[in-house]
């Protein structure tokens, strides 16, 4: 039975544990969660009856897989009192943290095998998306344990060099933060077209899930499905017109280069 301990019980972790927990890929009673927030923990037992520590020791005496889900600035000093413990011990380390590196990883908790995952908030829906990469000493039991508690909560994909993880943390970890910034947009255009807030609201949400299926479900790229929609001499083209002018593909891509550049500064910044 493979026990399950979460550094941190934030905004990531209340996402995993979600989507573990609706898939029924894990047991809540094999899930510990560690975080100094006494209504964070109150939350997550109700939520998904899972166990609650405030001391990050408790959550990792018998875990075999520990999750660390603190924000990248916390956890040298979060690893510093589990070090004995985790060397000890050996679990399995699966990191969710943006921008700090496997050596640095290893060297700050003492464990050998160590994952960097990089997830999304859509995980608590089963719909997430995670890079993943592994320290050599991961076993292929290990890699296979990653692979089936990530995998419960979306798509997981493993990439082939660690650098790779930055550009997984720009385009799907921040990514879901790009399409909403888009729902605000279109709601907001929407309400000053005349729409009520209710509607605007109601039709840009749903038109974001019908694109999101609709791209996923077919064979056919993105690209034919937006030509699909825009008619010769239609409106749609008027608006495409108006994004190719003001060079949306050039913003997206300065966009992804500076979260790319901000996990790669991290990683240099709190790497020591
Ligand atoms: N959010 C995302 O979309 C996303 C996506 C991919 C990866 N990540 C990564 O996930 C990690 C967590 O991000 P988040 O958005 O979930 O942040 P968050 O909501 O702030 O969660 C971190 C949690 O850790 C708690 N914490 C603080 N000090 C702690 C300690 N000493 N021991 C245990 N827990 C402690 C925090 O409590 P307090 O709030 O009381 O300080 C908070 O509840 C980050 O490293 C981030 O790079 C996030
Ligand atoms: N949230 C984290 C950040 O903004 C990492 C990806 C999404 O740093």
């Amino acid at each position: 039975m493979t026990q399950i301990a979460f550094i941190g019980g934030g905004n990531m972790a209340t996402s995993i544990i979600g989507g573990l927990i609706r898939e029924d890929a894990v047991n809540p009673d094999l899930i510990h969660v560690s975080d100094p927030g006494e209504e964070q923990r109150q939350r997550l037992e109700a939520d998904f009856k899972v166990h609650t520590h405030a001391e990050n020791l408790d959550a990792i005496a018998n875990a075999t897989v520990v999750i660390l889900a603190v924000k990248p600035q916390m956890m040298k000093e979060v690893l510093a009192p589990l070090a004995a413990t985790l060397t000890a011990r050996q679990p399995l380390l699966i990191s969710v943290a943006a921008g700090i590196s496997l050596p640095t990883l290893q060297a700050w908790s003492g464990c050998k095998a160590v994952v960097r995952a990089m997830p999304n908030t859509p995980a608590l829906t089963g719909t997430g998306a995670t890079g993943l990469f592994a320290s050599d000493e991961v076993s292929l039991d290990q890699r296979n344990l990653a692979d089936t508690l990530i995998g419960a909560t979306g798509i997981a994909v493993w990439v082939k060099t660690e650098a790779e993880i930055d550009a997984v943390t720009a385009l799907s970890g921040s990514g879901p933060a790009y399409y909403f910034l888009m729902m605000e947009s279109m709601i907001a255009a929407g309400i000053k077209l005349g729409l009520s807030e209710d509607t605007a609201r109601r039709l840009t949400l749903q038109t974001a899930l019908g694109a999101g299926k609709m791209a996923s479900a077919s064979e056919v790229a993105p690209d034919e499905l937006r030509r699909r929609v825009t008619s010769p001499g239609g409106t749609t083209e008027q608006a495409i017109a108006t994004f190719e002018g003001a060079h949306l593909r050039d913003i997206v891509q300065a966009a992804m280069d500076a979260a790319a550049r901000r996990a790669a500064e991290l990683s240099d910044e709190l790497g020591n």
